[in-house]
Parts: structure tokens; sequence; C-alpha cells
């Protein structure tokens, strides 16, 4: 984290051009002092940069011998033309009268000046006169390659409208139709080609000091299916939102996609599909592709740098979970992520339907990431709170895949991730059947396929419970188990409803129900903020469980009043600094933390270190 602030310095006193060395001169990096005071907290000097590890030889440049290769970055001061097309610095008509002077610009732009907020105003102007969502995307990415901070100013600004733009729903449609979009490239993608090379294309891509890479293999987007190499929107989007809602420095961002084929017939046989055109590589060829990878980006990054799955097949996703969770600092998001925002959701709604976790029973449809995923750390919730073993308290869940209730009876030919879920029971086929025999309080649904909540299972539910609790998880909106008008109108406007993407309020019977978002955005900025704070070196279940008791405990009254169980994301910055202080107080805790020592306010010091998105003035 010490690395944000001193970028953050660096851009403050950024040593720009004289007219003799235009261009020419190495930029001199120095530290100011001049924002030292603002990240002084209860006597505490923040700004230290040493704990995050200093200068080093990164790049293995100063002990490089002759003969080994070496990469001859250089850094050199913008203007002109080259700074209007350099997206972290370019202001647009931002740049004041001196700055035209100073740095080439006479000529370059209108006379006019526009400050930020107007620049603001213009774009989401323009936006809204978009009718196609994907159009919004896309000028929404244009706009992050033309000029970030004013990219970032509008996102945390205007984060409910422009969520579901750069997120899900929207960002679903742009991976299924990123061959035709495609303009510039973002990301990095490393494909079967590269192999035995990944470490130079890693040293390829311009910022040597990365804290979180989000990578997908694109085999399972959103609930969308294998999009191969287009998948690399998820990451990219991910990225964003690491930096808007959680406040990381977009430099120290990287997306990655893995390309190692695709099994999707539509692709293969689409003459502007961008990657590799073969089948999907598996087993060895894959395990040793993703092995390199590894070793490369800790290699290269150290062993601080956060690396989140995200989109991973099922199989993949666990084993490279499992593999590497005690040698990386890795994620999960499909499983931890979701888990986290959903136990959450759940915490909150205690103060609605009453009770605590021991008293609901939990049905899940669908047994993949996400539902596994949740139902462990439901159920390690539950036995820190009543000190049962987790393999007591997994038996008030249950769940249902595409063959029906998990049972005992299905125990043998169960993929290994389903196996602790398989509780005494006779066969039950349909999701149905299922809620008739279990009698669950809350139903989750996390299969990745939509409307399988029909009108009989969410009348069933209601018939149940006084306020059953429905969770439609999977994304994008298509794909959502029941749209929040269903939830609400099956149950007689009894349902507390969530969804994975957003809905919009319903009126039902003159009565306004707003539903909520339990989408992993919540949890996995301020979690990934967190590790890198405290410079954890390992992820925990721990850490899970104090990420959704944080979110849990920033859902206020007004918002219960409305049915929420969930915080605004107008709030998610302030959510996202709570989250990243328990987070980092529990790697403190574990002795997982290397930063040191701890900072006495964790929530002041997370939020100190968020970027922010304001204009910087250039000398
Ligand atoms: O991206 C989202 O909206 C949530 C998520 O991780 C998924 O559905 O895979
Ligand atoms: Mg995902």
């Amino acid at each position: 984290m010490m690395w944000l602030n001193r970028r953050r310095h660096n851009i403050n006193t950024l040593q720009l051009p004289t007219k003799g060395g235009l261009g020419q001169k190495l930029l001199a990096v120095i530290m100011s002092s001049a924002s030292l005071k603002e990240m002084r907290n209860g006597g505490e000097d923040y700004s230290n940069g040493h704990g995050g590890g200093g200068v080093r030889d990164l790049y293995g440049e100063d002990c490089a011998t002759e003969d080994q290769l070496i990469t001859p970055w250089t850094f050199s001061v913008a203007s002109g033309c080259s700074l209007l097309r350099d997206p972290r610095y370019n202001k647009g008509l931002a740049f004041t009268e001196g700055e035209r002077d100073a740095h080439y610009l006479r000529g370059l732009l209108p006379p006019a000046i526009f400050n930020q907020e107007l620049q603001e105003k213009r774009l989401m102007h323009n936006l809204r006169q978009y009718e196609v969502p994907l159009h919004r995307y896309m000028a929404m990415m244009d706009l992050q390659e033309r000029n970030e901070r004013l990219f970032y100013k509008l996102l945390i600004n205007n984060v409910e409208e422009l969520l579901p733009v750069v997120y899900t729903p929207t960002v679903g449609e742009a991976c299924q139709k990123y061959g035709s979009i495609f303009r510039r490239p973002q990301g990095l993608y490393i494909s079967l080609k590269e192999k035995g090379k990944i470490l130079e294309v890693l040293k390829n891509w311009p910022e040597k000091s990365i804290q979180v890479i989000v990578v997908t293999d694109g085999e399972r987007i959103l609930g969308l299916g294998d999009l191969g190499c287009q998948g690399m929107g998820i990451p990219v989007g991910k990225l964003s939102l690491y930096t808007a809602l959680g406040g990381v420095r977009p430099s120290s961002c990287l997306p990655i996609t893995i390309d190692v084929g695709t099994n999707n017939e539509k692709l293969l046989n689409d003459e502007f599909y961008i990657g590799l055109k073969q089948k999907r590589a598996t087993g060895q060829e894959y395990a040793e592709l993703l092995e390199e990878f590894m070793h490369a980006v800790k290699q290269n990054y150290g062993e601080k740098v956060l690396i989140q799955f995200e989109d991973f097949a099922n199989h993949n996703a666990f084993d490279l979970l499992e593999k590497y969770s005690s040698s990386h600092l890795v994620f999960n998001d499909d499983i931890q992520g979701t888990a986290s925002v959903v136990l959450a959701g759940l915490l909150a709604s205690l103060k609605l339907v009453g009770g605590t976790l021991v008293d609901h029973t939990f049905l899940f449809l669908g047994a993949g990431e996400a539902g596994t995923g949740i139902a462990e750390l439901i159920a390690l919730e539950i036995s820190k709170q009543t000190k049962a073993p987790v393999e007591e308290t997994r038996k008030k869940i249950w769940l249902v895949d595409s063959k029906g209730l998990i049972v005992s009876s299905r125990l043998e030919s169960l993929q290994q991730f389903k196996k602790p879920w398989a509780h005494e029971h006779e066969p039950v086929k349909s999701l149905l059947d299922a809620v008739k025999a279990i009698k669950p309080t809350v139903l989750i649904g996390s299969s990745g396929a939509g409307k399988t909540f029909t009108k009989e299972v969410v009348e069933t539910m209601a018939s149940l419970n006084e306020k059953p609790l429905i969770l439609a998880l999977s994304n994008p909106t298509s794909q959502s188990e029941c749209t929040a008008e269903e939830a609400y109108t099956w149950s007689k406007g009894k349902a507390i409803f969530a969804s994975g993407s957003p809905f919009d309020p319903v009126e039902y019977e003159g009565k306004l129900f707003v539903p909520g978002q339990a989408n992993n955005a919540y949890i996995f900025p301020g979690f990934g903020l967190g590790l890198i704070i405290s410079g954890a070196i390992r992820v925990r279940d721990e850490m899970l469980l104090a990420a959704s008791e944080a979110l849990a405990a920033q859902v206020s009254q007004e918002n219960y009043d409305k049915g929420l169980i969930y915080p605004p994301f107008s709030n998610i910055r302030k959510i996202s600094a709570h989250i990243a202080a328990k987070v980092a107080a529990k790697a403190y805790d574990l002795g997982l933390a290397s930063h040191l020592p701890r900072p006495k306010d964790l929530v002041k010091y997370a939020e100190s270190c968020m970027y922010s998105p304001g204009y910087r003035s250039y000398r």
C-alpha cells in the first residue's frame, strides 16, 4: 500500500519538462513531504513508504549479469500531443492556461477551459443520451482510455448509475461482443503461444509495481458460459471497481486473460473472434501453463501481489484455489467473494426476519463455486457462533444441482466439492419438491441458469415462511433465477429479495419494494484493499468472515426500514474502508501481515491510502 501513497506523492511533484530537455530526461522521482500531513493520524505517520518494500531491484536490472537479458524501460516526461494521448495524465479541456503554455498544448485544444466538474456534467449528459446499454459501455471504455481520472471521477460520483454499465449486466454483453467492439487492447493476454515465455510477457506490461491481478481463463463468464479470450471484459471491469470502489491505484492493477482455447463453437466459427481458435487445453497442458503463470507472477511481483481468480469453470476454480492458497496470495471471487457478500446479507437480514443463523434452514439451487462457497462460509459462521463442529453445522444447509437434491445415496458419483453436502435424505428430483421437503427459510439461486425460481417455487416459499429470504444470484440479469417483480408479486409482498445483478424498485399493491444487490462487488474491493494495506501474504477464511461482518454492520436502520439487507452502493468507499480495516486487522491478528508496525486506526489508514480521481496540477 505504501506504493499507493508514494505514487500519489509522485504525481503531486511531477518533474515536468523545461524547454531544453523536452521528453528526453528521465523522470526524477522526488518524494514530496507537502502532503504527508494528510497522512498523519493520531500521531502516526503513515507516509513511510518503506513498509511496502521501499526501493527494490524489481526487475533484476541491477543484479543482472552481462549475458542476462533485461527490458530497457525508460520513463520520459510527456507534453504536447503525447500528453493529450496519455490517459493517465490527460485532462482534456481542463488544462489551465499555464499548463497549456508550459506543456506545448497551445492550439492543440479549443480555447475553452472546463473544470473537472463541468467535464463530468458534460459526459454524464452525453452518456444518458445513449439508449443502448452497450453504447454506454463503449463510451465509458473510450473515456477510460482517454482520460483515466475523469473516468474514475464519473464512476465514483455516479456509482449507482454507472455500475450496471461498466459491470454486470452490461459487461456480460460486452464480453459476448468483444470481438466486434474491440478497439484498443486492454490488459494482458497470455495464451498457449506464450508457454515458456510468461515471465517475459509480464515484463512487457509497462507497470512494474502491481498489487492486484484479476485473472480469468474465460471458461465461465458470469452465467454466460465459455467466452474464451473475450472474457477479458471481466478482469478489466473488476479492476475498475478495485479502483473506484476500493481506492486501489489504477496503475497497480493488472487484468489478465489466459487463453487456452475455447469450446464455444460459435466463437470458433466467428471470423472476428480475437482468441486462439482451438478447443480448450485441459489436464496437464492446462495445469502446466497455470503453474508457469503463478510462478512467473510471484517471481516478477513478489509475495504480496494479490491474484484474484475470476470466472473459471468449477473444476479449475476449486483446484487452483486449493493448489495455490498455501503458496500465493490468492482469492477466488466467485467462491469466496460471493460467499462473503451473501453471508453479510444473511447476517443483516436477521434484523428483519429474527433469530440467529442457526435458526434458519438454507436451500441452494446450484452447487458450484458460488453455491458451495456460500454454504461453507455459512457453516463456518454458525460454527464460530455456536462452537459446534462444522460437520454438524453443515447439516442445516442443502444443495440442489442438475440431478436434484444432493443426498448421501449420490455420494459416490459426486465431485469432491459437493461431497460435504450429501446429507441423509431420500432422493428428490426437482427444486419445487426440494423446497417442499426441506422447508427452507432461505432460498439461494447460484446455478447460472435463469428463470428457475418459478411461480410455484416462490409461492411455496411464501406459504412456508412469514418473510422468505430469496436470493437470485446468477448474472447477468438474463440469468437471474427470477426478477424482483416476480419475487414480490408471487410472494404477495412477503419476500425479502436480493439479486446478483441490479433490479429497479418494484411497486406492489401501493408499496415500494427496493431489491438489494447481493454482488461480490461489495466485498472484493475492500477485501483486496485490506490485504494490500496490511501487506498480507495469505488469505484465510477468518478474513472472509470479518469482511461479511463488516459489511453487515454498515446496513443502517434507514436501509432496514426499506427492506434492504445491503447498504446502498453510493456509500461504497466508506464501506470498503471498513471492510479493509477488518480484513487487515484479521491479517495482523493471524500473524499474516507484513506491513509493520500495525496502524492504530485501520479505518482512517485505509481511507488515507485510497486513490482519489481529482486532477493534479502540472508545473
Ligand atoms: O461479476 C459479477 O457480477 C459477479 C460474479 O463474480 C459472477 O457472476 O461471476
Ligand atoms: Mg465472477
